[in-house]
């Protein structure tokens, strides 16, 4: 089967084109690597480099290539920088992938996996979170993905495009065999600066905000290895050949806190890492935990990683090996 991904080169992508090369699908990475990297995409993949917002790199990606289907990754991706830049988030983010399907519904692909997030829940009313929450985006990053999953809800009615939406929660750790990994420029995300402050490249990790209502102050995360998010994919991508559009909640259901998180990393990395407790970051939300029942009892998702500790060591490797990411 020929898949198109876009944001391919990144972070979640590189992780799920390497196993879908390894399953013997035929893979075309579409990524302006605005955040990628060209070397984390594999060698069996094919990498054209385009923009999302050019339609006319879209005209000649799919008058060269038929694609059965379509795992959408390439987008802006912080939930604070949503809040200080909301129409960078609406504008491109929605651009992005009305013209991704108008091409993927132009010719015919009919299998669509969009990544979405547990942004879509602001306040939850029931923890852990299933697919029955009422959606509630709680910043204009989960806006952009709640509308992007309401356009593929009027994509399959008007042309019967099968789509599935995978709600990732954190996602998080690298590849076991340390070839790639996270490497955002800049990094925002918890787990790789704390581990750039274990390598010393920084001097401390600032909290974001120890008054929260939650066990220690600080905000509850449920971190899920990319690797597992991959396996979902893949399940996701089967499944919609025989079936009906969805929607996941994908997580590992069980949630620490960002001080927890420093222990894990302290203790996986023998390394002190000193921490300062800072304001809070607009758009975060105190406690976000999934209920991923749904897609391991329909797709039989199993999660590997179940283990915080394990998760921090996959991550810890690719960090040592690549102090500097993928510009060696
Ligand atoms: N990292 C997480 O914890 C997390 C959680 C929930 C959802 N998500 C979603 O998963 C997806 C992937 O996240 P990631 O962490 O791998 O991000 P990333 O920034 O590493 O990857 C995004 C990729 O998209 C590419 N891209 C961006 N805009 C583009 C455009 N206009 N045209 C072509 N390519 C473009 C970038 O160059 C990059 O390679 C995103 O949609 C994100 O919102 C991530
Ligand atoms: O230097 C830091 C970085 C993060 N945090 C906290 O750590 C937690 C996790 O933050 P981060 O790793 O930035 O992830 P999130 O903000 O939870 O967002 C991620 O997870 C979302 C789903 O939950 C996705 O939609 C987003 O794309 C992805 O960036 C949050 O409470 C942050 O406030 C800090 O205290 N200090």
């Amino acid at each position: 089967m020929k898949v198109l991904v876009t944001g391919g080169a990144g972070y979640i992508g590189s992780h799920v084109v390497e196993m879908l090369v390894e399953k013997g699908y035929e893979v075309v990475v579409f990524d302006n690597l605005s955040a990628g990297h060209r070397s984390a995409v594999h060698k069996d993949a094919t990498l054209v480099v385009g923009d999302l917002l050019n339609k006319g790199d879209l005209e000649k990606l799919f008058a060269a290539h038929q694609f059965e289907g379509i795992l959408h990754f390439a987008s802006h991706i912080l939930v604070g920088e949503s809040m200080e830049k909301p129409f960078k988030y609406f504008n491109d983010n929605m651009a992005a992938i009305w013209n991704v399907l108008e091409f993927a519904t132009a010719n015919g692909v009919k299998r669509f996996i969009l990544s979405s997030t547990a942004a879509l829940f602001d306040d939850p009313e029931r923890i852990p979170i299933s697919e029955d929450e009422p959606l509630k985006p709680g910043s204009v990053y989960g806006e952009t993905k709640y509308m992007a999953e309401r356009t593929l809800m009027w994509m399959d009615r008007i042309y019967g495009l099968r789509y599935c939406a995978l709600r990732y929660f954190n996602a998080c750790g690298a590849h076991p065999n340390g070839h790639i990994g996270e490497d955002h420029h800049p990094e925002s995300h918890l787990i790789p600066i704390t581990l750039q402050v274990a390598l010393g490249q920084r001097d401390s990790l600032a909290i974001y905000g120890s008054d929260y209502d939650t066990p220690d102050g600080t905000c509850v995360r449920d971190y899920v290895h990319v690797l597992d998010l991959a396996e979902a994919h893949i399940l996701a991508l089967e499944a919609l050949g025989n079936g009906p559009s969805r929607v996941y909640n994908l997580g590992s259901g069980t949630g620490y806190s960002v001080k927890e998180v420093v222990e894990v990393a302290r203790q996986v990395t023998g390394h002190a890492i000193p921490t300062v407790e800072t304001e809070r970051r607009p758009g975060d939300l105190p406690r976000l935990i999934a209920d991923s029942t749904r897609i391991k009892r329909e797709l039989g998702w199993a999660p590997e990683f179940d283990n915080l500790h394990v998760i921090i060591e996959t991550a810890w490797n690719w960090h040592q090996k690549h102090p500097n990411g993928f510009e060696e």
